[in-house]
């Protein structure tokens, strides 16, 4: 007989699917992802660390899953990490035969190679509408083993997936980005040394400040972002300076509460790369992409701050901007990866007031 897999929501419900990737039981947060596109890169996304990532799109694994070794400039060349970070996923539909050019090997083969259990064959829209009206909940694959239910959000998930030592590239350019790594997302560092800067990444709690560097970046990264706090210590001393600084995603959140803003969680968060968000002050809307549970409260921001882009589909902060000091932070993701690109422009701006405090300075 065919072995089956369930997957075992805390509210009692139980879903039966086909088991692909590795055949093992695990536990975590389930979160729903809408996008068309990308699982490669949502995969391997340090920010859905501790989650069970349910995608919606009728059809996963048919574009394959390129060599997660490859690497250019010191980061892996198709990932957006050195491993697959969910603990486990579920898809409606898996397409076993792959055609792509860069595909080296099914997306069942690689997960079993990281012991990742996958389920297949299950009503995943029914799932989110779920989620939608219930709200995110804890879940559970079983295989062949019951496991207890884990709520990731109550562990340092950043201190997981931070890198352990400082690392350095582009090194010998002109302008200097210390990067806070929570769990930063390869398209970021790729986004930053392309625009000819020196990236100095450091672990999520180390003190910057030793360093000689010319702009701060916060990245994104999994979790409770209330739980960092060296990053919102050492983030509340930099915003008592004038070097620009630039967060995206968890990087908003820890810049806001440093900045003495609230963070709180959404019902089911935003997952998708197609959440229009608009410019505030503007009539202008971008297509953003989208991986976060938590959100800033911006109804009572802190003195010298105002909301800097809103969520068209619910009204929640988009990100902070300071009024007068080169200060800024978007909870979209303007790298995207995968994604709308109508936001990347941003990386331009910050290297901009990079660049202009620093002859400001010389
Ligand atoms: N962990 C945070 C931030 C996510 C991210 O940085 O991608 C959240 O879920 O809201």
């Amino acid at each position: 007989m065919d072995k089956t897999i369930k997957l075992v929501f805390q509210d009692g419900l139980e879903i039966e699917g086909k088991p692909f990737g590795a055949y093992t039981s695990t536990a975590g947060e389930v979160v729903f992802n809408t996008a068309m596109v990308g699982y490669n890169e949502s995969l391997t996304d340090p920010s859905y660390k501790g989650q069970i990532l349910v995608m919606t799109a009728p059809m996963i694994g048919n574009y394959g899953v390129p060599d997660d070794k490859a690497m250019i400039d010191s980061v892996e060349e198709w990932m957006e990490s050195n491993q697959i970070q969910v603990k486990g996923l579920v898809i409606s539909y898996y397409a076993d035969d792959y055609s792509h050019w860069n595909a080296v090997q099914k997306l069942g083969a690689w997960l079993k190679s990281q012991n990742i259990p996958g389920v297949y064959g299950v009503d995943t829209r029914m799932i989110a509408k779920k989620l939608r009206e219930q709200g995110s909940t804890l879940g559970k694959i079983v295989a062949d083993t019951d496991v207890d239910f884990y709520n990731p959000n109550l562990d340092n998930l950043v201190a997981q997936v931070s890198c352990k030592e400082v690392i350095r590239y582009n090194e010998g350019a002109d302008i200097r980005i210390v990067l806070v790594d929570c769990g930063v997302k390869n398209n970021i560092i790729r986004c930053l040394v392309s625009r000819g800067v020196e990236v100095i990444r450091v672990p999520w709690d180390y003190n910057y400040e030793t360093l000689d560097y010319d702009g701060l970046f916060i990245s994104n990264g999994p979790g409770d972002p209330a739980l960092c706090v060296p990053t919102i210590n050492h983030i509340g001393e930099s915003l008592k300076g004038d070097k620009p600084i630039f967060g995206i995603c968890l990087g908003n959140q820890l810049v806001s509460l440093a900045a003495g803003a609230s963070t709180y969680k959404l019902k089911y968060g935003h997952r998708s790369h197609n959440q229009p968000v608009q410019l505030v002050g503007t009539k202008r809307c971008f297509i953003t992409s989208q991986n976060h549970g938590y959100a800033v409260d911006d109804s009572k921001l802190p003195e010298g701050f105002t909301t800097f882009f809103t969520n068209l589909n619910d009204g929640t902060c988009e990100g902070i901007r300071h009024e007068s000091k080169p200060i800024f932070t978007v909870q979209f993701h303007p790298e995207a990866m995968g994604g709308s690109i109508d936001t990347e422009y941003l990386f331009d701006e910050f290297i901009e007031e990079v660049k202009k405090y620093k002859s400001a300075n010389a």
